[in-house]
């Protein structure tokens, strides 16, 4: 079961609004606790806000390391703007499952966010895919929970973002043979109407064209695995838009 809930511009009794479940979260939750919805609502709006303050101190360190500062942002405004980030909270349930090796929780995938935070309960069941390197073949690795940890995943959009330079983690998750699992994803990104492009590029040219949030979302669910690849910009149209460059100033 996944629940997805997103802040209110305008709060109401919850504090929350439906993002792309069927029935908006308030009605979910006066339908599975009648006589005391509200605690959950308080408890979700609460833990919203701080992972939105988090996200946007994440994406500010993360902007910091590849030397960018305020003026290099034009798509949110300067970087103490941040708070512009808008996040969507994804609650995951995994029921257990008595032959788990039949069943897959949530196959792999790379997130389409700029960020994702991840609070996973006891059981573990995340896991991410590790690059072939000198100690094996690619493998997945299992992430175990860590009492008091959150895991923080690169989605598509820093890729993106950073030119290549923070990749994206393929990951999924599977599923407990005796363990009910459940998960909370708050999925961080940025306005909808801001496109991004990769800022100040350290191989001297942006490898992908930029995209709206909104547009790559779509790109994502027609393409899945390859809208990435899709928005890559190739050496040839590269070289053309730098020939047609040149021959428009002179
Ligand atoms: O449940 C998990 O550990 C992974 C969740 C996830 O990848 C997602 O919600 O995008
Ligand atoms: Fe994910």
């Amino acid at each position: 079961m996944v629940l997805l809930v997103s802040p209110l511009s305008s709060p109401n009794a919850c504090g929350m609004k439906a993002s792309l479940s069927p029935a908006p979260p308030l009605d979910h939750a006066r339908n599975l606790w009648p006589h005391d919805y509200s605690e959950f609502c308080e408890t979700i709006d609460r833990y919203n806000k701080e992972m939105k303050k988090l996200a946007e101190r994440v994406m500010h360190l993360m902007l910091q390391s590849l030397g960018l500062n305020e003026d290099d942002l034009d798509w949110a405004g300067p970087v103490k703007d941040l708070q512009e980030v808008s996040g969507v909270l994804q609650l995951n349930s995994y029921p257990s499952c008595p032959d788990p090796d039949r069943a897959m929780g949530l196959a792999a995938h790379t997130d389409s966010s700029l960020l994702t935070i991840l609070h996973q309960n006891s059981t573990s069941g995340l896991q991410v895919l590790r690059a072939q390197d000198i100690y094996g073949p690619a493998r997945w690795v299992t992430i175990p929970p860590l009492p008091g940890a959150l895991v923080i995943n690169i989605g598509d959009l820093s890729h993106i973002l950073s030119n290549g330079r923070f990749h994206s983690v393929l990951h999924r998750a599977v599923v407990n043979r005796i363990r009910h699992r459940y998960s909370m994803a708050y999925i961080c990104g940025p306005p909808a109407h801001a496109k991004v492009s990769p800022l100040r590029p350290s191989s001297g040219r942006p490898v992908f064209r930029a995209v709206t949030w909104p547009e790559y979302l779509g790109l994502k669910g027609k393409l899945f695995n390859q809208a990435l690849a899709s928005i890559r910009v190739s050496d040839e149209t590269w070289e053309d838009h730098n020939n047609a460059s040149v021959i428009t100033c002179v």
